[in-house]
């Protein structure tokens, strides 16, 4: 039982944007993939879920729980998105619809995929709501998401991912988007429910600073390509790419205390 992605490649046409990366999820497990802007990390988690772009075309193998996932339709995909696999965005003003009440949203998953009734989904709304530290959790539920600060609004997008108990939660630079409080405080709620959830974790960074607190292992990666796999404590101490190095640099010229809090 894992997520395990096999000699994925990405391309749109001729031009190759993820060169055979191979990495594996275990529930519980906390990977992180790191690396500059533009080195394929997003699109690697978008594979995951079937929601590549437009013309991209991915192969290789995307494995979950032994079922492999790449070549299969959108409505099966669409089926296991939220139940099996969630994510959670870098931007919660996109990945919210603003037309729509929190309350609505923040159980979706749950609703589609348990069957949820209009009261379960309120009580499962007000529950999660509580969970991810959002004040006044019954009455936010009524609101819409520009009523609410950035920071609320991610806390909605990781109530809302890990609403249906996924085994797997991917998450894009979740709090990237986020002032420098704002972005430990909800680092450090996420880290806890999904320590909480037992769920496999894919955390993508390119911020080593931010992975040291939530990753136990990390795929660094350059222009496509894997560059190193390595124990976050080792990325820490001695990467051995020399990206993995510059990214070390990085973080020790910012205020940084491996796992620790600014
Ligand atoms: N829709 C698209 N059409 C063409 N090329 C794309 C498209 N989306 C992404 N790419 C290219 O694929 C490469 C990888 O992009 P990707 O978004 O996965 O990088 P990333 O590591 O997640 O970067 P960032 O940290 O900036 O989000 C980039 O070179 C990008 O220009």
């Amino acid at each position: 039982m894992s997520l395990i992605v096999d000699n994925l490649r990405i391309a749109f046409g001729e031009r190759v944007v993820v060169h055979e990366v191979s990495f594996e999820v275990a529930p519980g497990a906390r990977l992180g993939l790191i690396g500059e802007s533009g080195s394929g990390k997003s699109l690697t988690a978008l594979a995951i879920l079937g929601l590549l772009p437009e013309g991209a075309h991915a192969s290789g193998s995307i494995r979950l729980d032994g079922e492999e996932l790449l070549g299969r339709s959108d409505r099966e995909l669409a089926r296991i998105r939220g139940a099996r696999v969630a994510m959670v965005f870098q931007e919660p003003r996109t990945a919210l619809n603003p037309l729509r009440r929190i309350g609505a949203q923040i159980a979706e998953p749950a609703r589609i995929h348990e069957g949820l009734t209009r009261a379960q989904t309120r009580e499962r709304g007000t529950e999660l709501a509580r969970r991810v530290g959002l004040p006044e959790p019954t009455e936010i539920l009524r609101r819409y998401p520009h009523e609410l600060s950035g920071g609320q609004r991610q806390r909605v997008s990781i109530a809302a991912a890990l609403s249906a108990h996924p085994r797997y939660l991917l998450a894009d630079e979740p709090t990237t988007a986020l002032d420098v409080t704002v972005q430990s405080e909800i680092l450090a709620t996420f880290d806890e429910l999904v320590r909480g959830s037992g769920s496999g974790l894919l955390f993508i960074t390119h911020d080593l600073a931010v992975l040291s607190r939530i990753a136990d292992h990390a795929v660094v990666m350059s222009e496509g390509r894997m560059v190193e796999s390595a124990p976050v404590p080792q990325l820490l101490t001695a990467p051995v790419s020399e990206l993995g190095q510059r990214l070390l640099a990085a973080a020790r010229r910012t205020a940084f205390r491996p796992g620790g809090t600014e």
